[in-house]
């Protein structure tokens, strides 16, 4: 593999917005690797501190079409220690964006209450719409989500891999005084586009109905996403999958959201999905706040969802499984 150097800073003008990326995982390390290609001013706050030191020593390294950069400019930071306030340079923070799993947010958000008159705004970058129904809770004036449509695995604590270039699109909730808007609006990354929208709902809701249909079937029928359309049987499950959510979320245009969904498996066909990757960890999946939101939905509205129901369970149960095999092991 080729070590291609540097990535150099583009000066912005005098002042530089002030990121802290949240959660320094696949995705964390990816948005921090591209923004500090516009900013010297952003710090990636890991959960361990043993992280943060990796990165301090060895750099955060970007791998991609079999290049490594080595990123500059990303300073670290456990999550405890900024926080705790102990990071004196930090007055303010424009962006902070929140790159942890859907079932990782609840803990971030008790965390930052010690923190939150330091934040300007706040963008939520998970799969699912579990986040959203803690939104009200939440004191920081401006509030986005963003939909990262990019494939990215991290493979130690200092590098990533960027396996899928995609877009990130995100809409604000509360636009507050439009500061993200304005820190996106002038990036200029034509690996990593950034594109706003104007709906938040409609936006979540087509991402939720694609990993409503291909997460918790791929996870439980072991397959990679392209064989959901390949094989008929699987096909079918997935309509019906895909009949349920849309009654749920009300969903108006039901022939264009099916051709996106085909469209979204035929497009990742070789990949294998987040939840069939944490199955294959043994790790907690992001089903609640994939049907566990639409069951949720489901009840509110009085809408019968006895599919959605009985997938939602199915990976219940497996996770169940994994949890008593930690607990022998
Ligand atoms: N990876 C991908 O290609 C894609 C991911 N997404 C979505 O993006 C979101 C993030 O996913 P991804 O980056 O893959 O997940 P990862 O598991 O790779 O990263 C999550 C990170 O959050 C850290 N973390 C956990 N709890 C806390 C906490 N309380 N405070 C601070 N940090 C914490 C984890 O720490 P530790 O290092 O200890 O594990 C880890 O570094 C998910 O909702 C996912 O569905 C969407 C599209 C594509
Ligand atoms: C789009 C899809 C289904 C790609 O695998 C995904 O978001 C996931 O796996 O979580």
């Amino acid at each position: 593999m080729e070590e291609c150097g540097t990535i150099f800073i583009k000066k912005q003008g005098a002042r530089q917005v002030k990121y802290v990326i949240i959660g320094s995982g696949s995705i964390g390390m990816l948005l921090s690797s591209y923004l500090a290609q516009q900013t010297n001013s952003l710090l990636l706050a890991t959960h361990r501190n043993i992280q943060a030191n990796q990165i301090e020593q060895k750099g955060l390294h970007l791998v991609h079409t079999d290049k490594i950069t080595k990123v500059q400019h990303v300073r670290t930071s456990s999550c405890s220690a900024l926080l705790k306030n102990n990071l004196t340079d930090i007055e303010t923070i424009d962006v902070m964006i929140i790159a942890v799993k859907s079932h990782q947010v609840k803990q971030v958000l008790e965390d930052l209450k010690g923190i939150e008159h330091k934040v300007a705004s706040i963008l939520f970058l998970q799969n699912g719409m579990g986040h959203t129904e803690m939104f009200h809770d939440i004191s920081i004036p401006e509030v986005a989500v963003g939909v990262v449509e990019h494939g990215a695995m991290r493979t130690n604590d200092w590098t990533v891999y960027h396996t899928g270039v995609g877009r990130l699109r995100w809409s604000y909730v509360q636009a507050g005084k439009k500061v993200i808007e304005t820190a996106f609006s002038p990036l200029r990354l034509n690996e990593f586009p950034i594109l706003q929208e104007k709906n938040w709902i409609p936006l979540l809701h087509s991402k939720l109905i694609v990993n409503a249909c291909v997460n918790p079937l791929t996870a439980l029928l072991m397959v990679k996403n392209g064989q959901l359309l390949e094989n008929k049987y699987y096909l079918n499950m997935m309509s019906q999958v895909f009949d349920e959510a849309c009654t749920v979320l009300e969903t108006s245009e039901k022939d264009q959201m099916w051709e996106y969904v085909r469209d979204v498996c035929q497009k990742t066909s070789s990949n294998s999905s987040s939840m069939l990757l944490d199955f294959e960890k043994k790790r907690k999946t992001e089903i609640d706040s994939i049907l566990g939101y639409l069951l949720r939905q489901a009840a509110n509205k009085k809408i019968h969802a006895p599919i959605i129901a009985y997938l939602h369970d199915a990976i219940k149960g497996k996770e169940v499984e994994f949890r008593e095999g930690e607990v022998e092991s």
